[in-house]
């Protein structure tokens, strides 16, 4: 078993103006391993990043990084480095990218050079005189991935690291930080609203619908296999160059209100399975076997 680096209990996040945007998640990332975190705009995933990386409390629940409470924010964020969705704004213009990597180079004080660090993220050295206007998308996440790991961090939490990007080079971004995963043996959460990529690039994977994980497992079995009502509609509403071309896509449907999410289970109101109890009682986490689970009435007996 891969080691557990970050953990998370029972997280959850009420926003003042009233979203309940993240309810009583946990989830654990181990090292070497990418875990994905997948559902649609709204769903809470950049809450969940957020909240790991300690950019806004938890209004309950709780984080645990290699099995203990974490201690000064400092210290985490040498462990636990976020990348962000946008290169664009993530870099600031008015530095040169020796700048932009030499600082936390010092304030981590690492013996590395920033030329190293390009090269971890297979950019030539000549980069560090650059301007960020000066580099396309793709150069610019991978100079804000070198930037991250030049705290040397157990975690990277990436929250949609392609989606801004041009669809050519989305490959080659994810494939490096597949490589830095093995081997610096990282512990990667990775954010997508595209379920296929999930399937592609990481281990686990854990679904997320207003605001709470509804299901989870390694990918291959929760892409393939999918149980819980909803994965089943956001796999048919993906495209799929191995569905026939005739199909129609499937509506998704509207997301949930999180200011006053339904009683019981919060996507009873478009799950074409829902019976009269799943609007009053919110369900169980049901075993599948093998880690695959699903928050789901519809597997009531397996955990009976
Ligand atoms: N600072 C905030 N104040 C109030 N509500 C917020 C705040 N940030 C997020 N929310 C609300 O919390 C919910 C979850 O937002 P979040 O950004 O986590 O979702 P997401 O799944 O990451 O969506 P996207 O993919 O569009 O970024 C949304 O209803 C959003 O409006």
């Amino acid at each position: 078993m891969n080691e557990v680096v970050l953990e998370a209990r029972g997280l959850t996040k009420h926003y003042r103006r009233g979203a309940r945007a993240v309810e009583d998640v946990s989830l654990v990332l181990r090292r070497g391993r990418v875990t994905a975190l997948v559902g649609e705009s709204g769903s809470g995933k950049s809450t969940v990043a957020k909240l790991l990386a300690r950019l806004v409390p938890a209004t309950s629940g709780e984080i645990l990084l290699r099995g203990e409470k974490p201690g000064r924010f400092r210290e985490y964020c040498r462990s636990v480095q976020m990348i962000f969705q946008d290169p664009f704004a993530s870099l600031n213009p008015v530095h040169r990218i020796r700048y932009t990597l030499t600082r936390p180079l010092k304030i981590h004080r690492r013996s590395e050079t920033p030329e190293q660090l390009l090269e971890a993220v297979q950019l030539p050295a000549d980069f560090l005189d650059r301007y960020p206007h000066e580099l396309s998308g793709g150069q610019r996440q991978r100079v804000a991935i070198a930037r991250a790991l030049a705290a040397q961090p157990s975690v990277l939490l990436a929250d949609e690291p392609v989606s801004m990007l041009d669809v050519s080079i989305r490959l080659g971004v994810l494939n490096l930080l597949r490589d830095l995963k093995e081997r610096l043996h990282l512990a990667v959460l990775y954010i997508t609203h595209d379920i296929a990529s999930a399937r592609y690039f990481a281990d686990e994977t854990f679904v997320m619908y207003g605001g709470q994980v509804v299901e989870g497992g390694d990918s291959e079995t929760v892409t393939q296999h999918p149980a819980h009502p909803y994965t089943q509609l956001l796999i048919a509403s993906a495209p799929d160059p191995d569905r026939p071309a005739t199909s129609t896509p499937t509506p998704l449907g509207e997301p949930p209100s999180l200011g006053s999410p339904p009683d019981g289970c919060r996507f009873s109101p478009r799950c074409p399975q829902a019976t009269p109890r799943c609007w009053t009682d919110a369900p169980p986490r049901c075993s599948l076997g093998d880690g695959h689970w699903a928050a789901c009435w519809l597997y009531e007996e397996v955990v009976a």
